[in-house]
């Protein structure tokens, strides 16, 4: 018996469900836009050494903080269908290896971006850390139904630490691209929270769907798509970006916007989860087209 409780966490485990914890697919998303935030700030290359470094010190944080969200939603994740089998919830990583996990990602990715990028973004990555790990998901997620309009501020930092990363100053410039994924960020989310409205409602989260309903959700990811639409123009208006950048958006956002409108006015099977999985094409989109008509503006102008 008492082997079979000490071995509880380790039998099963692998290098997988340590993956698992740090969130992947998420990240890997996050981190387009902080490249893509690299590659702005400048009109030639990126120096390597901030590109390799400065990307994996930012992964790394990126990496800790989705494991704390582990650690603090065990419970609420094993209520969940959606994520019942992840490794804490499951009980295959226990929380303690999982914060000595986090911890050893924080102090490498706080050592490397203060040692051979800048403090400043490592300052700001710590602000995305403590704004993702402890305001959003120990507090806001179990605090109010706009926890993650609030919350998202932390999911929206990383193009502004790849452009810090690069210049060591925060340019009016960066902060479009935060605002972007920030208002990005509802639509992205409530689509998938319409679909699973009772597992939110069974682990006792506040989020829109449950404590306002479905259509109020739905209306509020049409006018956040709205909102979104118009801030994507604005890169176009500011001059930062030029005229592939502009079709792309133009063609993005209508596509959003008809996912958005017939969510709300013809809803069909299954196309809130449709919805979500735009969100996540389009953001994908948006951003390698920003970069795309950056390298495209700078050979036209040399
Ligand atoms: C407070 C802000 C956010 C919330 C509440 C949120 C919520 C979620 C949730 C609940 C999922 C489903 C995960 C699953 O299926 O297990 C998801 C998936 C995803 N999110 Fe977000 N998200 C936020 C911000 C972001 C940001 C800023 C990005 C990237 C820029 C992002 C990228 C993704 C991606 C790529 C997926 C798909 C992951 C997969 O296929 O496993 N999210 N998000
Ligand atoms: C340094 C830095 C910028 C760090 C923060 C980046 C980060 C990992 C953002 C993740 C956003 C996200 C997936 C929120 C969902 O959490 P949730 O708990 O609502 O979703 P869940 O139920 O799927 O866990």
């Amino acid at each position: 018996m008492s082997r079979v409780i000490s071995n509880q966490y380790s039998e099963s485990v692998s290098w997988r469900d340590y993956l698992e914890l740090t969130k992947p697919r998420v990240v890997m998303l996050l981190m387009l836009t902080a490249i893509v935030g690299m590659f702005m700030a400048t009109p030639g290359m990126v120096p390597l050494d901030v590109l390799i470094l400065g990307s994996l010190g930012m992964a790394f944080a990126m990496g800790a903080a989705a494991a704390v969200n582990h650690v603090v939603d065990q419970r609420i994740d094993s209520i969940m269908a959606r994520t019942e089998n992840r490794p804490i919830a499951k009980g295959k990583i226990s929380s303690y290896r999982a914060i000595a996990f986090a911890a050893i990602l924080s102090i490498a990715s706080m050592f490397i971006l203060s040692f051979f990028i800048n403090t400043l973004t490592a300052f700001l990555t710590l602000f995305g850390i403590v704004g993702y790990a402890f305001i959003y998901t120990m507090y806001l997620k179990r605090a109010t139904p706009q926890n993650i309009v609030i919350g998202g501020l932390a999911g929206a930092i990383p193009p502004l630490l790849g452009w810090t990363a690069v210049t060591n100053s925060v340019d009016p410039h960066s902060l479009l691209l935060v605002l972007i994924v920030f208002v990005w960020t509802p639509p992205h989310f409530w689509a998938l929270a319409i679909h699973r409205r009772d597992d939110y409602a069974k682990a006792g989260i506040p989020m829109l769907p449950v404590t306002h309903g479905i259509e109020y959700t739905k209306t509020s990811v049409l006018h956040y798509t709205v909102l979104l639409a118009l801030t994507t123009l604005l890169p176009y208006l500011t001059g930062m970006s030029g005229l592939i950048y502009l079709a792309a958006a133009l063609i993005l956002n209508g596509i959003f916007l008809y996912y958005a409108v017939k969510l709300k006015f013809a809803p069909s099977n299954g196309i809130a989860m449709k919805t979500f999985g735009y969100s996540i094409v389009y953001l994908m989109c948006l951003f390698i087209a920003l970069l795309v008509d950056h390298y495209f503006l700078i050979t036209l102008i040399s």
